[in-house]
């Protein structure tokens, strides 16, 4: 496949990335020339098969883990040529994480891990807007409270919160649905949706799931460590669908 036109308003872009993991016969390439762009913005879900690169392609695009070749922009910055420090520093300025499994700290309250990166980064969050997310996401009568004193709807939606509180360049959700009964991952996804629209936040999730899907602007296929697809506008029977193919053509 021919490299696609990369455009300049692309807040994060992929150019000929590929990740091998192991060496010679035991080899598995991960991802294999992966050229693909995501919109400022815009809410972007990755699907594919199991086992197709979607969370390598992630973590290499968060500069959580680095490729074996090709180059990775935030904005106009190259990922791949900054070092362990940079990318440590680019990371809690300029990227925000949603993870599966929340990943708040037990013995720290609500508050406290909302604001821990932008604290560990030596940075005051902006009150209005701190003030501004905690009303919207339901938060003000349990910012004190401890995580094993919150629903899991409630911990997703304090990680979703310490995500957006920096105002990062692009907020990276793995599975954030994953762990959460459909009408918390209803709450969190329509959350992630209007951080988009409302915010012009960028976001950028992987998901297996279609209703999930559903909730982007568009949904970036992966399919054996390349870019298979894509879907505009994706609407859960598109989704279910194009993954039938997919999964079709794989076989
Ligand atoms: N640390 C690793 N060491 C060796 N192989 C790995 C490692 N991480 C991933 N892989 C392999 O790379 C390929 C892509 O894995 P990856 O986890 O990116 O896929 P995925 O699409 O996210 O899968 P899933 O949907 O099951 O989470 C798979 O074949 C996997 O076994």
């Amino acid at each position: 496949m021919n490299a696609p036109t990369i455009t300049r308003t692309a807040a994060v872009r992929a150019v000929g990335l590929s990740k091998s993991y192991g060496e010679g016969e035991a080899a598995v390439r991960a991802l294999d020339g992966v050229h693909t762009e995501f919109m400022g913005a815009a809410f972007t879900a990755i699907m594919g098969p199991s086992g197709s690169g979607k969370s390598t392609l992630m973590h290499c695009l968060a500069g959580l883990d680095t490729a074996t070749s090709g180059l990775v922009y935030l904005g106009d910055t190259e990922l791949t040529g900054l070092s362990d420090r940079e990318l440590t520093e680019l990371r809690r300025h300029r990227i925000g994480f949603v993870f599966q499994a929340f990943n708040l700290l037990p013995v720290l309250t609500a508050e406290e891990n909302m604001l821990l990166p932008m604290r560990l980064g030596g940075v005051d969050p902006d009150p209005e807007w701190m003030a501004e997310i905690v009303g919207r996401l339901g938060l003000t009568e349990r910012l004190g409270h401890l995580p094993h004193e919150l629903s899991g709807g409630q911990q997703q939606r304090v990680a979703v919160a310490r995500a957006l509180l920096p105002r990062p360049d692009v907020i990276f959700a793995d599975e954030p649905t994953g762990n959460l009964d459909s009408r918390s991952g209803t709450e969190v996804l329509e959350l992630l949706r209007s951080s988009v629209r409302e915010f012009g936040q960028t976001v950028v999730m992987v998901t297996h799931d279609p209703v999930a899907a559903s909730y982007s602007d568009r949904v970036v296929l992966i399919a054996d460590g390349r870019i298979a697809g894509e879907i505009d506008r994706p609407t859960t029977d598109s989704v279910i669908e194009t993954m039938r193919e997919l999964g079709a053509r794989a076989c």
